[in-house]
């Protein structure tokens, strides 16, 4: 069972001065933090990391335990640069934005692929109203959140189908939309808010605060 990790990201939103899988959280920076969740689950036994060309010596000090490739200008360059270079049969595709994510949430998406689903992704109940707006901002209706999840990683899939939805090469801001586009079912367990992602200085300030 292989893990790849994308964490190429410049981290724009966060406006931290190196790409945010550099930046430290409680001592560890992201990258090392998302490594030794997957490592800790014992569910994992190859570890695949991309991230910027020019940390590649340095990543690979810091998670020696991990092979380094070069990631691409986008999320999915970044995960596909990484699945080229494994052979393993299911995979799964976890942000080194979400440095507090529990190892069992790791377990969970691979009891689910063991169990015969092709794609399995962790997601949340939405906690707040969601309204739908027009260009000048005003709501046009309010959303049935019931029927909605929020979606994190990891996301688990059979290497074949992802190698598969990467080659359709679709527009989609996760792994799970390039599978959703070949008509494939994407099955969704219990997320863990600890699995939050990093995305802006607040998002940083809070994994601190848990660390
Ligand atoms: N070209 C990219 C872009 C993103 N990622 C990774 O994908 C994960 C989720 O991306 P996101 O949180 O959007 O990170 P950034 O792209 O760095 O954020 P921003 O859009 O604010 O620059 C992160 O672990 C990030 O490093 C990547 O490997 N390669
Ligand atoms: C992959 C992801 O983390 C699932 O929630 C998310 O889609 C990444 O989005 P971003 O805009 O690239 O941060």
């Amino acid at each position: 069972m292989a893990a790849l990790i994308p964490a190429a990201g410049m981290g724009t939103r966060l406006g931290e001065s190196k790409p945010k899988a550099f930046v430290e959280v409680g001592g560890s920076t992201l990258l090392e933090r998302s490594v030794a969740a997957a490592r800790e689950s014992g569910v994992i036994d190859d570890i695949v990391v991309a991230v910027p060309e020019e940390l590649l010596d340095r990543a690979q000090q810091l998670v020696p335990a991990a092979r380094v490739v070069v990631g691409g200008a986008e999320r999915s360059d970044s995960v596909r640069a990484a699945l080229a270079v494994t052979d393993a049969e299911l995979v799964l595709v976890h942000d080194a934005a979400r440095p507090l994510t529990p190892p069992a949430l790791f377990v969970a998406v691979v009891d689910a692929l063991r169990c015969g689903d092709a794609a399995v992704v962790p997601g949340l109940p939405v906690a707040d109203t969601l309204k739908r707006v027009d260009d000048a901002q005003f709501v046009t209706d309010t959303v049935d959140r019931s029927i909605l999840r929020a979606v994190q990683t990891p996301q688990g899939f059979a290497a074949e189908l992802l190698r598969r939805a990467h080659a359709g090469a679709q527009d989609a801001t996760d792994d799970a939309g390039l599978v959703e586009a070949l008509g494939v079912g994407v099955h969704v367990i219990d997320g863990d808010a600890m699995a939050f992602k990093v995305t802006t200085p607040f998002d940083l300030r809070l994994a601190r605060l848990l660390a």
